[in-house]
Formats: C-alpha cells, sequence, structure tokens
C-alpha cells in the first residue's frame, strides 16, 4: 500500500509525519511512503536525511500578510494544487495524510478532488488555519490535546496524542527511570553536589531569546560551574557565541546548532529547558523529563502557552514566560531545581503518565480501517 504525506516546514508538523511513516512502513516490507513538502522547510533536509522519498511543491501563507503578499501565497496555492494533482496521478496513493504546514493544503485538497481517503493530524492546543480548512474535507481528524477538540467536527475527530519516532520509542522502552534513593545518591552522594545535567534547546530551528538568556544566566551560576553538565542546541546563527560564552566562563558544554538523535540527548538528562512546541512536549513527557517550557510568544493566537499549560495544570512542568525571561531569573530556577531532586524527579514522572505512546498505531490502525 502507498501512503502519501504532505506539510512540514517545521520540525513540529514533520517529525510527526516520520513517525506515522516508521509504524506504516512496520506493518508490511511492501508498504511505500512518499513525503510532499516545500523546498523551504524543514523537510527538503530532514526527509532525504532520514531515507524518505520527497517531491516539493509551490505554497506559502497567506493569513495576516498584506495584499500583494496574500496574491503571491493565493497564486503559489493553485499552482501548488496543479502539482499535487500531478504527483497523484504518477504516482497513485491509496492514502493521504496532512501533518501541517503550507504543503498540506494543496496536496490534501488535490487528493480529496480525486476522491481519496484523506486525514489530517493536529499537534497543537490551537489549531493552524491549514488544519481548520481542511478538516471539513479529510475523513477523519487526529488531535493532540484534548484542548483543540471544539475546533474540529465530533463525529470525525479522534484524540491520539502526537505520533513519536522511533528514536524516542525505543528508548523510553529501554529507560528504566532511577529511584529517589539512587537520585540523592547522585545528587548529594560522595560529599554532595552530583552532576546536574542541563538539556537547553529551542525547538527545531533553536531560540535566540534562550540562548541569550542562558549567556546571561552563566555569571549567576559560575560558583556551579563544576556541578553543571550542559548540552545546548542553539540553531545555525548563535551556535559559535553561545559556544565561547561558555569556555570564557568555565563551564563544561556540549553546543551544537541541530541534534540528530534527540533520544539520546534526552536520556542524559536531569531538567530540559526549552520551547513548548507541540512535538517536543509529547517527546519530554515520553521520556519522563522535569521541563521548565518558554513557550515561543509569537507563534500564532499564542498556540504554545497553552500547548503547555494544557501540562502544567498537572503539575507536569514549569513555565517561565519570555517577558518576564532574565539570566538572573532563569539561573534561580536552574539552580533552586538542581537543589530539589524529589521535585525534578516527581515532576519528570508525573509529566510521563500524561505521556500517549501509541499515537503512531492508533493513526495508522485508524488510517486503514477507511480503505
Ligand atoms: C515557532 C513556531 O511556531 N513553532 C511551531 C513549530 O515548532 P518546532 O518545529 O520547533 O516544533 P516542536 O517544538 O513541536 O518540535 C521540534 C522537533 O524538532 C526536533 N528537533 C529539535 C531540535 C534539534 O536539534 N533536533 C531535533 O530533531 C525535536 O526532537 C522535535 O521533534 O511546530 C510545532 C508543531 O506544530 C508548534 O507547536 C510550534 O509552535
Amino acid at each position: 500500500m502507498r501512503l502519501l504525506i504532505a506539510g512540514g516546514g517545521t520540525g513540529g508538523h514533520l517529525f510527526p509525519g516520520i513517525a506515522v511513516a516508521e509504524e506504516f512502513l512496520s506493518r508490511d516490507p511492501a508498504n511505500e511512503v512518499l513525503f510532499v513538502g516545500t523546498e523551504r522547510g524543514i523537510e527538503a533536509r530532514a526527509v532525504p536525511a532520514a531515507g524518505y522519498r520527497l517531491e516539493l511543491i509551490s505554497a506559502a501563507g497567506i493569513r495576516g500578510k498584506g495584499g500583494l503578499s496574500q496574491i503571491r501565497g493565493a497564486a503559489m496555492m493553485f499552482y501548488g494544487y496543479a502539482q499535487s494533482r500531478k504527483i497523484l496521478k504518477e504516482w497513485r496513493p491509496d492514502m493521504v495524510m496532512g501533518v501541517g504546514g503550507y504543503a498540506s493544503l494543496p496536496m490534501v485538497l488535490a487528493a480529496r478532488g480525486m476522491r481519496l481517503p484523506c486525514f489530517i493530524h493536529e499537534q497543537n492546543a490551537i489549531p493552524g488555519l491549514t488544519n481548520r480548512l481542511l478538516a471539513k474535507f479529510v475523513d477523519r481528524v487526529f488531535i493532540t490535546l484534548d484542548e483543540s477538540a471544539h475546533f474540529f467536527p465530533k463525529g470525525k475527530t479522534l484524540l491520539t496524542g502526537n505520533p513519536l519516532r522511533r528514536q524516542i520509542l525505543e528508548m523510553v522502552a529501554g529507560q528504566t527511570p532511577p529511584s529517589i534513593a539512587e537520585i540523592h545518591q547522585q545528587q548529594y552522594g560522595n560529599g554532595g553536589g552530583g552532576p546536574f545535567r542541563l538539556f537547553i534547546f529551542g525547538g527545531s530551528q533553536g531560540a535566540h531569546a534562550i540562548n541569550m538568556a542562558m549567556l546571561a544566566a552563566l555569571p549567576h551560576l559560575e560558583r556551579y560551574a563544576a556541578r553543571l553538565e550542559i548540552t545546548h542546541q542553539t540553531g545555525e546563527k548563535d551556535a559559535a557565541l553561545v559556544a565561547e560564552a561558555y569556555r570564557n566562563h568555565g563551564f563544561n558544554a556540549s553546543v551544537m546548532p541541530f541534534i540528530q538523535d534527540m533520544a539520546a540527548v534526552y536520556q542524559r538528562s536531569d531538567l530540559v529547558i526549552c520551547r513548548a512546541g507541540a512535538t517536543t512536549i509529547a517527546e519530554v513527557t515520553a521520556c519522563g523529563k522535569a521541563c521548565l517550557f518558554i513557550p515561543f510568544p509569537f507563534a500564532v493566537d499564542d498556540h504554545q502557552r497553552r500547548n503547555a499549560e494544557a501540562f502544567l495544570k498537572k503539575g507536569a512542568g514549569f513555565m517561565l514566560l519570555e517577558r518576564e525571561l532574565s539570566g538572573e531569573r532563569l539561573a534561580g530556577i536552574i539552580h533552586e531545581l538542581a537543589e530539589s531532586p524529589e521535585t525534578v524527579q516527581r515532576t519528570g514522572a508525573l509529566a510521563f503518565g500524561l505521556a500517549r505512546l501509541d499515537a503512531a498505531r492508533i493513526i495508522v490502525g485508524e488510517m486503514m480501517k477507511k480503505l
């Protein structure tokens, strides 16, 4: 059977699609997957790197832009629709799934026009415009959080969680959480002050504001430098600057623009400091990690904050808003949590309790039923 997955732009849309592809391919060696995205999206690099075939179409945003770019956006969408029809006629998929992002709009509409079974997955608490528009036309809408249910038609919407890539699921399956006694030994054994492992990252593109806040936090954390083991994903632009600042302040930090094996880094961290993208949240909860969310304040409809709030209500994480973010504040929180291993452990355990590990399996199962 053939599954076409359309969309992307950012990792938060694309990686759940890769997770669905992995599940679909694992069911039958004869199954095939084709991704369709845009040249500017993360898919242009990440899909071939993950070993999948990718076709590119033209697509762009129209929401909230001025007259001329709206016209250009609409023209690109029409062209993308024609390209989508051509791809569908040539590759002849059995079904099509949209994962959000520009490319999913023309492709899912074209697939619907050709009467193919169509599905979408929404990752966020507040859905993007593409999925709101597509919901009317598809057979089923899969959602990550209950909070988004009321945006979609009741009869065809199913709460599944956010599909997780195999690298994360395999790590979770092989992991035994440490006991409180082991955590105490690690933190306070040998005369006190075992390592506290921080993982800082800013979603698939890195987060400049988090990078700068962490640099401003370093002078306040210097007394602590020997205890902190830091992994920091910066995005492309800030990597050299951030690495140099850690060196100058005497910190042991591994700084990278982008991390391929996220599962390995999650596994060896005590506290994760990150944005509140939906896929990030799904992963840190699955890994049972205590997390300080700093939502991206300019995300459409402030959806990152809403994503995080869905978890904070249950004590499964911490949040610091960007307008309250300063080096001193960040250093204070890191310091406080490094001194409270039980709080860190309990928060991680509560997060794990909210994780949905079977989203990809449920989604593929539901899609098969429609064939
Ligand atoms: C600014 C913005 O609007 N961002 C949106 C975007 O975020 P973004 O693309 O940052 O997505 P998420 O935070 O949800 O997920 C990031 C993904 O990238 C992966 N990763 C990240 C860094 C790295 O070095 N290596 C790596 O593989 C993570 O493991 C994760 O799978 O899509 C999400 C899902 O629709 C939304 O919730 C976010 O609000």
